[in-house]
């Protein structure tokens, strides 16, 4: 055996093999701290731009930046060990040309030592996921909902309501498949269409508001823990409700401050005598 026994993580390859296997379980993380918590639990972390609006009290994702997808998956590499982590691709930092696309993730995966990205797109992003994926850089995919295009779909409402939709969802999912990305994020879609393309796509699906059919689920880990709490869609169940934990805590310490009950003599540094 050799001295070199760093604990290997789950590669984009592992997360691949387990479709027909058993339920790929992943969740969101922006922190070192919350990273920590969450890695025994979930075979990859996503570092999503959701963090926009969850961290940054942005309204949308766009205006999310790569140097903020970096530094935030610089720090929940350093929180985890074992699961494999994925960044996404913020809006702007990839849609240009299959050249631009490459330039952002290389950086991502330089900076950050993660070993994958997420970018949002159908068969318009086909060729690009190929370049990346022909020369090195593992894509997950993510079609159905696609939250950076919120100025030309004009909102967040779910997919696969008619048949062009249908037609629609059917063709990107397909595309990016057939372009190699690893697994697919499949968001806001109704079920029946979610079902049909888990069942017709080589790579696993990971759904997110796409019913029990995919062969795996993401959530938000501040909406499923109930810290974020501005808006909630139909698909977050809060598994915590944290944020009246919170409220609380910070209630009493206040009241403690003012009554001066905290800090108490063991909270207190004082001369030995
Ligand atoms: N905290 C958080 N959770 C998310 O799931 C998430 C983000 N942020 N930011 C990026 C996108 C935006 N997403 C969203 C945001 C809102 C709805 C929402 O309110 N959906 C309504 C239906 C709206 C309609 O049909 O008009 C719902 O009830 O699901 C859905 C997805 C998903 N992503
Ligand atoms: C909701 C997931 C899939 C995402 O893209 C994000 O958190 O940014
Ligand atoms: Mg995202």
């Amino acid at each position: 055996m050799s001295v070199h026994t760093a604990k290997r993580r789950l590669s984009p390859a592992n997360i691949e093999a387990l479709k027909g296997e058993r339920p790929i379980v992943s969740l969101t993380a922006y922190t070192t701290p919350i990273a920590r918590l969450l890695d025994p639990h979930v075979d990859f972390l996503l570092v999503g731009d959701s963090l926009g609006m969850v961290l940054y009290g942005l309204d949308t994702t766009v205006g999310v930046t790569l140097d903020m997808m970096i530094a935030h998956g610089q720090a929940v590499m350093r929180g985890s060990e074992r699961s494999c982590i994925v960044v996404d691709l913020p809006f702007g930092s990839y849609q240009e040309s299959k050249e631009q696309a490459f330039r952002s993730a290389a950086r991502i995966l330089k900076e950050t030592g993660c070993s994958a990205v997420k970018l949002e797109g159908g068969a318009e992003m086909a060729e690009t996921v190929d370049f990346l994926v022909s020369r090195g850089i593992p894509v997950l995919g993510h079609v159905g909902l696609m939250p950076q295009l919120v100025n030309t779909t004009g909102g967040y409402r779910s997919v696969g309501r008619n048949e062009k939709e249908v037609a629609k969802i059917r063709r990107d999912a397909k595309a990016i498949d057939d372009a190699g990305a690893f697994a697919i994020v499949v968001e806001g879609t109704v079920e029946p269409v979610a079902r049909e393309i888990t069942a017709t796509l080589r790579s696993p699906t990971i759904g997110i508001g796409a019913s029990p059919a995919c062969d795996g689920q993401i959530l938000v880990s501040d909406d499923m823990l109930g810290i974020f709490n501005d808006f909630k869609p139909r698909f977050v169940k809060h598994f915590a409700e944290l944020a009246p934990a919170i409220s609380k805590a910070v209630e009493d310490y206040a009241n403690e401050v003012k009554a001066r009950t905290f800090p108490a003599i063991e909270h207190t540094f004082q001369l030995k005598r």
